[in-house]
């Protein structure tokens, strides 16, 4: 089923969360506990997100290193089919364009349509370390747009170098990301949301936003995106703050502000306990305020753990 369809036809406002795959080497068990402790709130989606290799320096035993190149959490289009068997969730995997050719991503593609996996997130994926894809123009695609063209392709029988795909009962349908406080790269808010009415324009069902922490930021963003004509569901997309760490690193990574509010009552926690109390509760506030003025859904980035999210959930829906 689509989650266009899902979000839709739901009487009540959507959950959802998203994971990530579990560090290279480590058991998928990880994933799976997760999965159940959240499933117990109906989860109408699950996401999982992609990573792109990288090369790290290994250090040798005579002092030099040496350039290896690995996906730190690999295994995305795997964990979205065991999530489909084993707890018969819709998975929507991540496909970005960042770290994979356009080939590998045509054979992500029919692995996921062998799979009976329809749903996916078409991102750019993110720029930080080198990739393999590095250097070689036309070997990966630029923008999530671009990527969202192949896709499209795809979905009509149409392959890398014209080759003719067969046997696509279910096209892929899929949302992308926006920005309620503009992409860092973006010039101004005005450019970025021209891209993403392109990326509606091109078939991106909804979109989920990147998270934020002030909901006056998201309600003013959905404002201007309906005056510029998106009329697709816009999903808030929240993170809750565990780590005293998250005050400067979550700006940082993710070029969004933590309101001044929020910032003192975790500087004023003295353990990381704390600051996940505060997380939970300033979650609850924000989770709230959303459903009550309308959100269609949210979607929790849970990542690696999920109490948090358990305890703003049961609080919220
Ligand atoms: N919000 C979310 O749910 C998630 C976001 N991300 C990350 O967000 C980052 C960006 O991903 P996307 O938004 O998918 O990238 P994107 O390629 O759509 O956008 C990146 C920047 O380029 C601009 N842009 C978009 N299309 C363009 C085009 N055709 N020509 C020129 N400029 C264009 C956008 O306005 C934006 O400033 C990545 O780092 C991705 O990994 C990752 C996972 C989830
Ligand atoms: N630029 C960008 N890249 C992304 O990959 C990304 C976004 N934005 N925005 C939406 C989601 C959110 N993402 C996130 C959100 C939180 C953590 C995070 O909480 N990391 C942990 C450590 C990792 C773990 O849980 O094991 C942390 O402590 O912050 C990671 C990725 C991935 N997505």
């Amino acid at each position: 089923m689509r989650i266009i369809d899902i979000i839709n036809d739901s009487p009540n406002p959507v959950f959802s969360f998203e994971i990530l795959p579990p560090l290279k080497g480590n058991s998928i068990y990880k994933v799976f506990d997760i999965v159940e402790k959240l499933k117990r709130f109906d989860p109408k989606f699950v996401n999982i997100t992609s990573h792109h290799s990288e090369y790290i320096y290994k250090p040798l035993p005579d002092g030099t290193h040496r350039r290896v190149s690995i996906v730190k959490r690999p295994g995305t289009v795997a964990i979205a089919a065991a999530i489909q068997n084993r707890y018969g969730l819709i998975p929507v995997p991540h496909i970005i364009c960042k770290g994979f050719t356009k080939e590998e991503t045509e054979y992500a593609l029919l692995d996921l349509n062998f799979l009976g996996i329809n749903n996916l997130l078409v991102l750019r994926g993110d720029e930080k370390g080198q990739d393999s894809t590095m250097g070689q123009p036309n070997i990966s695609h630029e923008h999530a747009t671009d990527l969202q063209k192949q896709i499209n392709l795809f979905n009509e029988g149409i392959g890398l170098e014209d080759m003719r795909i067969q046997g696509i009962e279910t096209p892929f349908s899929y949302g992308m990301a926006c920005y309620p406080e503009k992409h860092e790269e973006a010039p101004n808010m005005e450019s970025d949301i021209y891209y993403m009415k392109k990326k509606m324009e091109n078939g991106a069902d909804y979109f989920v936003t990147q998270m934020f922490f002030d909901n006056e930021k998201y309600f003013s963003f959905v404002e201007r995106c309906r005056a510029a004509g998106i009329n697709v569901p816009i999903i808030p997309g929240l993170k809750p703050i565990s780590k005293m760490s998250h005050l400067t690193m979550l700006p940082k990574v993710f070029r969004i502000d933590i309101p001044e509010e929020l910032a003192s009552r975790i500087r004023e926690c003295k353990t990381d306990t704390e600051v996940k109390q505060v997380g939970i509760e300033w979650g609850i506030r924000q989770s709230r305020e959303l459903l009550e003025k309308g959100a269609l859904g949210l979607h929790y980035y849970t990542m690696s753990v999920s109490d948090s999210v358990s305890k703003i959930v049961e609080n919220v829906y």
